[in-house]
């Protein structure tokens, strides 16, 4: 860190101790983050990377006062922060634009909780709009731009109060890749030109590729619960050039960290002959929350591409975001079809039958594996005594057996995999888990 380091420079906005518990609708306690202490600085970039569901968006909400933390607090501008921070504003994923409304009228709703004369909305809205290129289409409707034209809506929106602090909350995730890349060029031009007003951005992001080319210092959070992992200085002068080496290493030390965390490089476990392989665990380990087709999916790239044995390139080839690419894998890997050493993933012996079986025998392979993991005893256990069972228990004891997963997606995913394997289904209307009595060929790998 040097003397003109923006970490020296007053924080913007904090979180200190911050901590957040949702209930979620079958009455649980989900813990979403854990005592995380971060501030974006004065001058700062900072980008926030972490998988699907490890908190990057309430840790967001939290500093933008969008949320209140279940306990610990959030400063703003060095004082305690009560209900909105009305200094800091967000671009959404989603545009998020009213369609009724001129581009004109949308920039300026950014004001509305300001209270500004007519005369300072005009001029603010003005500039925002130039600022942001859209100088042509003050009385252009959403529907009339493309994509890349309605997310400057959305920043020009974003930067007509002139905020202290702007958050980019998977901006530029719905972008073809040549408009994002204009835009976060853009934006970067933003932020360092002095006549700007842009100070202090943050950013919630999927994309490794994105944060280490925009960000001055990266933070990745760590999952269930979110906690901060690595954090990592980005010294790089802009602009940069993601060829450099310099680059790619980061790159790769955050891949790795995010790889390593999801995919952990375990020995294997000692099996008991006969006894389901997870009997031997000393928790409940959670399942990834990936539909059955996109298990099936990956197994049938690793058959039919066998030099395709990384999971960047895997990621690559699946055109998922890596997050999701990791989750897939993890998925695969608990079923026993997949091995992980490193960053490599292979077939299995039995991913190899598996995909050299038959519709019948891949579902058969399937009941087998979900049938090891202990969370499916939850059901299964209860399913080999009555023939049905309230989903409402189900959720109940995954909530206290994973207190850091959201029950229903869980158990959505569960379903969705047991029908695959014809072990279980699940009546919404009556609410109660059942024993498929006949296998239904037709209702495969929708899950
Ligand atoms: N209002 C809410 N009520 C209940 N649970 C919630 C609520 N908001 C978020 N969650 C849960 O909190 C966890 C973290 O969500 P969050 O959106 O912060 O994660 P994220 O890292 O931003 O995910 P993604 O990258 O998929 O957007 C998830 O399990 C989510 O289901």
């Amino acid at each position: 860190m040097t003397m003109n380091s923006p970490q020296q420079r007053p924080a913007v906005a904090e979180l200190c101790a911050v901590s957040k518990s949702y209930n979620t609708a079958g009455g649980h306690e989900l813990k979403v983050l854990d005592n995380i202490d971060l501030a974006v600085h004065e001058g700062e970039l900072l980008a926030l990377l972490g998988q699907s569901g490890s908190g990057k968006s309430t840790i967001l909400r939290c500093l933008t006062g969008l949320v209140e933390p279940s306990s610990g607090h959030t400063m703003a501008a060095g004082k305690p922060l009560y209900g909105v921070n009305r200094d800091a504003s967000v671009v959404f994923q989603t545009f998020a634009l009213y369609p009724w409304l001129t581009v004109e009228q949308n920039v300026a709703v950014g004001l509305m909780s300001h209270n500004p004369t007519r005369e300072e909305r005009d001029a603010a809205v003005d500039r925002a709009i130039e600022l942001i290129g859209l100088g042509n289409y003050h009385s252009a409707y959403p529907r009339e731009l493309s994509g890349g034209m309605r997310q400057r809506v959305g920043i020009a929106r974003a930067l007509v109060s002139k905020p202290k602090l702007l958050c980019l909350d998977e901006a530029f995730s719905a972008l073809d890749v040549l408009t994002a890349e204009n835009l976060r060029q853009e934006l970067i031009s933003l932020w360092g030109a002095p006549d700007s007003g842009l100070t202090s951005i943050f950013m919630v992001t999927h994309n490794i590729e994105e944060a280490v080319e925009m960000a001055t210092r990266i933070v990745v959070v760590f999952p269930r619960p979110g906690r901060l992992g690595l954090v990592l200085d980005n010294p790089l002068p802009y602009p940069r050039d993601s060829k450099s080496p310099e680059f790619q290493r980061l790159v790769n030390i955050i891949h790795e960290a995010i790889t390593t965390l999801s995919l952990p490089d375990l020995p294997p476990e000692a099996h008991v002959p006969g006894e389901p392989i997870s009997r031997g665990r000393k928790r409940m380990e959670s399942i990834p929350l990936i539909p059955v087709g996109q298990i099936l999916g990956l197994m049938s790239l690793l058959h039919d591409e066998p030099e395709l044995n990384n999971i960047y390139d895997i990621s690559d080839e699946i055109g998922k975001e890596f997050g999701e690419t990791i989750a897939t894998v993890k998925a695969a890997e608990i079923l026993e079809l997949v091995d992980t050493p490193k960053q490599e993933v292979y077939l299995t012996d039995l991913g190899r039958r598996f995909v050299a079986a038959d519709r019948q025998g891949q579902r058969a392979i399937f009941a087998e594996q979900v049938y090891k993991l202990r969370i499916f005893h939850i059901i299964l256990a209860v399913l080999g005594e009555a023939e049905e069972i309230e989903a409402e228990r189900v959720l109940k004891d995954i909530g206290s057996a994973l207190p850091y997963d959201n029950p229903e997606k869980t158990f959505e995913t569960m379903i969705a995999w047991g029908r695959y394997a014809g072990l279980m289904d699940y009546n919404a209307k009556t609410g109660m888990v059942f024993v498929p009595k006949d296998e239904d060929e037709d209702d495969g790998a929708q899950g």
